[in-house]
C-alpha cells in the first residue's frame, strides 16, 4: 500500500489531473483489491457479456450478420427459420409468414425469412394483406430457464413453486376433451382407422380440418410470438419421428419440452422437416358456424398431411396424447405395438408392462426406487424389445406425498411444469391435496428427473405384464394370474371404475371401459392390437397378470382404497419371480388364479370376499360388474382376433360366467 500511495502526485495547475488506478500495482497488494476490472466500456455493453450463444444453439436474432459466424451456419439457421415460415403458411395465401427468431425487438435482417424475405421482397410481397406485412417471433427451442421467464413475463397464473417448479393454470380445461378429438377421413388412412360405435375416432372432412388449421396458423401468426419445439419421439432410433410443436404459450413448450425426447444440439442441426406438426393455438376457440364443431373446442388430427391442429382448449396433455394417437397409427404399421403402459426394469434385466386406464397406477408403480423406469406411459413392443415413446413424465399430484411417493416428490423441481395445483400464497409451497382447481393435478418433468431412469428408455421384451384396475365396487382380487384368453379378454375390455362426482353426493362407483386400456388413443380396431399383443406374449413367454388398486372391504363409500404399501408389495413378489411360484385358487364367476399368500400383504385381503362384512352384498356385486363385463364385450364378439379363430374362440370364453 504505501509503495502504491508514494507514486500518487498532483501536478500542474490547470485542475486535477486523472488518477490512474492501475498504477503501481504490484504483488503487494492485498488480495481483496485483486478483483479483475470489469470488462465492459458500458452498462449495455455489461448486460450483454451477461449472455452468451452456446455454438449448437445458436440465437439468430442475437448474432450480429458477418460476425465471424460461418457461412454454412447461417445458411442452416436461414433454411431453418424457412421450415418454420413453410409450417406456418396460410394456405389461403399459400405463403409463409417473415420469421424472425428471437423476441419482437431483437428483429434483424440476418434472421428474416419466409415470404417475402429480404432477398424476394418484389411487388407480389406489396400487395398481400397487412398480416404478411408482420414479423412473426419464433422462439425456437428454449431452454427450461427461457421459457420460464416467458411464462413469468408473460403468463397470469405462472408461479414459481417452493422447490423451483412452474406453476401454471391450464385454463377451463383441465383435462382432456375426448369428445372433441377429430379426425380426418381421407383415402390414404381411411381403411385402417377405426370408426363408428366406440371408436375413438369422430369422422371429419379434409376441407373442414383446412378451416381449422386456417383458423389456428392465422391465430398463432397474428400473435407477437410463438414458440416452436422441434424433438423427437421413440427411444428406438429406427423408429424415431421428428415432430414440431408450435404453441402460444411457454407453458406448452415447456411442457412438451420435458414430455417428448429432446434432441441434442448435433440432432437439432440437422433436424430437417419434421414428420409431423401441432398446431397449438387452444387459446383461441374453434367456430361453431364451422361444420362439425359440437363446442368451442376441437382437436384435429390429419394423418395424410401429418398434422393436428388444437383449438379451445389450453390442457397441455392433449398435445402428449395426440401424439400417442399418431404412434397407434405410425408404429402398428412398421409390426410395432403401441401401449399405453408403464414400463421398468430390474437390475437383472427383466422389464415389466403396467396397462391401465388413467389413475389406476401406472405413473405410481413404473416408478420404483428399486428397479429402473423406462416410461410412464407410452411404449412401443417391437421385434427387438421395448421402448418408451417420451422423454418425460407425466404424474398425478392429487394427495401425493414424500413418503409413499419420494421419488415422484423429489422430481417435482426447476424445470417441471405443475399444473393448476394450489399453493401457500408466501411459502409458495404446493398443498397437493388441495383439489379448488381441478382433482387432475398433474407435473410434467423428464425422465431423467427420476434417479433411476434407464437412458436411453429401452429395455428387452417384457416377463411381466401388469394390467391395473383401480376396481371402485372392491371385489376383484389385489392380485390374480391370467391366462393368455383372459389376458385378451381383459386387454380388449380395459376396465377399471371410478368414483362419481362427489359433490352430488354420489357414492356408487361407475364402470368404465375402454378398449386396450386406452381407447381415446388408439386408431385402429382394438382387436388389431389384441392380436399383436397376444403373438408377442406367446413369442417371448411373457406372463400377465391382473391387479386391483382399488378398493377392498367393500365398494366405494364402504370399503377403502388398497394400500399403497400392499399393491408394491404385490408388484415385488411379481417381479422377482415368488407370485409364479405360489398356490393359486380359481374365484368363482370370473375365474381368476388368485395367489394364497403374498409376502407383505394380509392374507385375508387376498380373495375380497374374506375381506367384505357384508358377503350378500359382496356376491351381488360381483354379479353386477360381471354383467358390466358382458354387455360391453357384447361390442367386440362378432370380430376375430388376428387369424387365429380357436383364440378367438377361448378369449370369448375368458371372460366371466353368469348362470
Ligand atoms: N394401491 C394403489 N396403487 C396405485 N396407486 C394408488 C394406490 N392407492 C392410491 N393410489 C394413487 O392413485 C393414483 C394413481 O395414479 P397414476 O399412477 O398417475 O395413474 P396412471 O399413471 O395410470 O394414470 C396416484 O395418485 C396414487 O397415489
Ligand atoms: C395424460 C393422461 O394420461 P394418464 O392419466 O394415463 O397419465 C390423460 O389422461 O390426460
Ligand atoms: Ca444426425
Ligand atoms: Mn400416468
Amino acid at each position: 500500500m504505501s509503495s502504491g500511495m508514494a507514486d500518487l502526485h498532483i501536478s500542474g495547475l490547470k485542475g486535477l489531473k486523472k488518477l490512474d488506478t492501475t498504477m503501481g500495482r504490484t504483488s503487494d497488494v492485498c488480495a481483496d483489491d485483486s478483483v479483475p476490472t470489469v470488462r465492459a466500456q458500458n452498462l449495455e455493453e455489461l448486460h450483454s457479456l451477461q449472455k452468451k450463444s452456446a455454438p449448437n444453439t445458436p440465437r439468430g436474432a442475437m448474432t450480429p450478420r458477418g460476425a465471424g459466424t460461418p457461412r454454412s451456419e447461417e445458411e442452416r439457421q436461414r433454411q431453418q427459420l424457412q421450415s418454420i415460415s413453410t409450417s406456418l403458411a396460410s394456405l389461403t395465401r399459400e405463403s409463409g409468414p417473415q420469421v424472425v427468431r428471437g423476441e419482437p425487438g431483437n428483429a434483424s435482417a440476418a434472421s428474416v425469412t419466409g415470404f417475402g424475405s429480404r432477398y424476394e421482397r418484389g411487388p407480389k410481397f406489396q400487395a398481400v394483406s397487412d398480416s404478411a406485412l408482420k414479423f412473426t417471433h419464433v422462439l425456437y427451442n428454449l431452454s427450461p430457464a427461457e421459457l420460464y421467464e416467458q411464462a413469468l413475463k408473460s403468463e397470469k397464473g405462472s408461479y414459481i413453486t417452493s422447490t423451483g417448479a412452474l406453476a401454471t393454470l391450464s385454463g377451463a380445461k383441465t383435462g382432456r376433451s375426448p369428445k372433441d378429438k377429430r379426425v380426418v377421413s381421407e383415402e390414404s388412412s381411411h381403411n385402417d382407422l377405426w370408426w363408428g360405435k366406440g371408436s375413438p375416432n369422430i369422422e371429419m372432412d379434409e376441407e373442414t380440418f383446412l378451416v381449422n388449421r386456417e383458423r389456428a396458423v392465422d391465430y398463432l401468426n397474428s400473435l407477437d410470438k410463438v414458440f416452436v419445439n422441434d424433438q423427437f419421439l421413440n427411444w428406438d432410433p429406427e423408429n424415431r419421428i421428428k415432430v414440431r410443436i408450435i404453441s402460444a404459450r411457454a407453458y406448452h413448450s415447456l411442457f412438451m419440452h420435458n414430455m417428448c425426447i429432446r434432441p441434442t444440439p448435433e440432432e437439432l442441426e440437422d433436424f430437417g422437416t419434421p414428420d409431423f406438426t401441432i398446431y397449438n393455438a387452444g387459446k383461441f376457440p374453434c367456430n361453431r358456424y364451422t361444420h362439425y364443431m359440437t363446442s368451442s373446442t376441437s382437436v384435429d388430427v390429419n394423418l395424410k398431411r401429418r398434422e393436428m391442429v388444437i383449438l379451445g382448449t389450453q390442457y397441455a396433455g392433449e398435445m402428449k396424447k395426440g401424439l400417442f394417437s399418431l404412434m397407434h397409427y405410425l408404429m402398428p404399421k412398421r409390426g410395432i405395438l403401441s401401449l399405453h403402459s408403464g414400463c421398468n426394469m430390474g437390475k437383472a434385466g427383466d422389464v415389466a408392462l403396467f396397462f391401465g386406464l388413467s389413475g389406476t397406477g401406472k405413473t405410481t408403480l413404473s416408478t420404483d426406487h428399486n428397479r429402473l423406469l423406462i416410461g410412464d406411459d407410452e411404449h412401443c413392443w417391437g421385434d427387438d424389445g421395448v421402448s418408451n415413446i417420451e422423454g418425460g413424465c407425466y404424474a398425478k399430484c392429487i394427495g401425493l406425498s414424500k413418503e409413499r411417493e419420494p421419488d415422484i416428490w423429489d422430481a417435482i423441481k426447476f424445470g417441471t411444469v405443475v399444473e393448476n395445483v394450489v399453493f401457500d400464497e408466501h411459502s409458495r409451497e404446493i398443498d397437493y391435496d388441495d383439489k379448488s382447481v381441478t382433482e387432475n393435478t398433474r407435473a410434467a418433468y423428464p425422465i431423467e428427473f427420476i434417479p433411476n431412469a434407464k437412458i436411453p428408455c429401452v429395455g428387452p421384451h417384457p416377463k411381466n405384464l401388469i394390467l391395473l384396475a383401480c376396481d371402485a365396487f372392491g371385489v376383484l382380487p389385489p392380485v390374480s394370474r391370467l391366462t393368455l384368453a383372459q389376458t385378451m379378454y381383459h386387454f380388449i375390455s380395459g376396465y377399471t371404475a371410478i368414483v362419481a362426482g362427489t359433490e352430488d353426493g354420489v357414492t356408487e362407483p361407475t364402470a368404465t371401459f375402454s378398449a386396450c386400456f386406452g381407447a381415446a388413443f388408439i386408431m385402429m380396431h382394438p382387436t388389431k392390437y389384441a392380436a399383436m399383443l397376444a403373438e408377442k406374449m406367446q413369442k417371448h413367454g411373457a406372463t400377465a397378470w391382473l391387479v386391483n388398486t382399488g378398493w377392498s372391504g367393500g365398494s366405494y363409500g364402504v370399503g377403502s382404497r388398497m394400500k399403497l404399501a400392499y399393491t408394491r408389495s404385490i408388484i415385488d413378489a411379481i417381479h422377482d419371480g415368488s407370485l409364479l411360484e405360489a398356490e393359486f385358487s380359481e374365484t368363482p364367476i370370473f375365474g381368476l388364479h388368485v395367489p394364497k399368500a403374498v409376502a407383505g400383504v394380509p392374507s385375508e385381503i387376498l380373495q375380497p370376499e374374506n375381506s367384505w362384512k357384508d358377503r350378500a352384498a359382496y356376491t351381488e356385486t360381483l354379479k353386477k360388474l360381471a354383467g358390466l363385463f358382458q354387455k360391453n364385450f357384447c361390442n367386440f364378439a362378432d370380430y376375430e382376433v388376428g387369424g387365429d379363430s380357436n383364440l378367438t374362440q377361448q378369449i370369448l370364453q375368458a371372460g366371466p360366467l353368469l348362470d
